[in-house]
């Protein structure tokens, strides 16, 4: 994207703070980045700061103060208009998935290549594969409601991933999954990773990572408390 060559880091985060306009500080000084293809655990407690990260890093939020690259690119330089591009590059995935209730499974998903202006034969291509993947064949004219959490969670990481994007950014996505589903979730994530995707994966709940040898970055109180791999 960038052509500065395959040794940036997909995410740089240098000296970062967010200060709400309530006064709020939810972040500050955070520095640290992520490779390409590394999967990074972000945990702490509630109100740490791991979603507001995730935010500035989808540029939701624009930092008060520090940069933040995505490819190499300043994500608090560039355009407005420029961060619809940039976003084709991040997959993001919430705890509470949040599916359109009025479309059906296959429209939640092919809304994201839609947008971006492929055609139906290609969306329908694209799908229908990505749905087969992540074990959703055959539910693609559901609607959201007639799944359980676990599918619903599977549908959104079909969103994210439908248009094969470099960095996945998960906020708690198995906050509303019971353990069977949280482990679903986790191999998706392990596959996607095993396939190059980059993954910052917030969580609050160590049982996630412990025992595993995934890079953890911890927050508290919006400081970068620990981190290690
Ligand atoms: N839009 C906002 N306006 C004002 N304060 C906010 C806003 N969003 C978050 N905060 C505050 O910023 C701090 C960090 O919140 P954040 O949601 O990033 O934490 P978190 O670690 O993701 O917590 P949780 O796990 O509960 O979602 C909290 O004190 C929160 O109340």
């Amino acid at each position: 994207m960038n052509g500065q060559g395959d040794d940036l880091p997909i995410i740089a985060i240098k000296g970062v703070s967010k200060r709400y306009p309530n006064d709020v500080v939810a972040l500050e000084n955070i520095s640290f980045s992520l490779e390409k293809g590394e999967f990074c655990f972000l945990t702490g407690p509630s109100g740490s700061g791991k979603s507001t990260l995730l935010r500035l890093l989808y540029c939701a939020e624009r930092p008060t103060s520090g940069d933040i690259f995505i490819d190499g690119v300043n994500v608090k330089t560039i355009k407005q208009t420029y961060i619809p591009i940039l976003r084709r590059r991040i997959g993001v995935v919430f705890q509470d998935f949040k599916l359109l209730q009025d479309r059906t499974v296959f429209e939640n998903v092919a809304l994201a290549l839609e947008v971006i202006g492929f055609n139906r034969d290609q969306i329908a291509l694209r799908v229908n594969k990505v749905l087969e993947n992540l074990g959703l064949g055959g539910k693609g004219k559901r609607y959201p409601q007639e799944l359980s959490g676990g599918e619903q969670q599977r549908v959104a990481i079909a969103r994210a991933i439908v248009n094969r994007p470099p960095i996945i950014l998960a906020d708690e996505p198995t906050g509303n999954l019971d353990p069977q589903r949280t482990m679903e979730v986790l191999d998706i994530m392990d596959e996607l990773n095993a396939r190059g995707t980059t993954i910052l994966f917030a969580t609050h709940d160590e049982r996630l990572f412990e025992g595993t040898m995934r890079r953890v970055v911890r927050l508290q109180d919006g400081r970068l408390e620990v981190e290690y791999s």
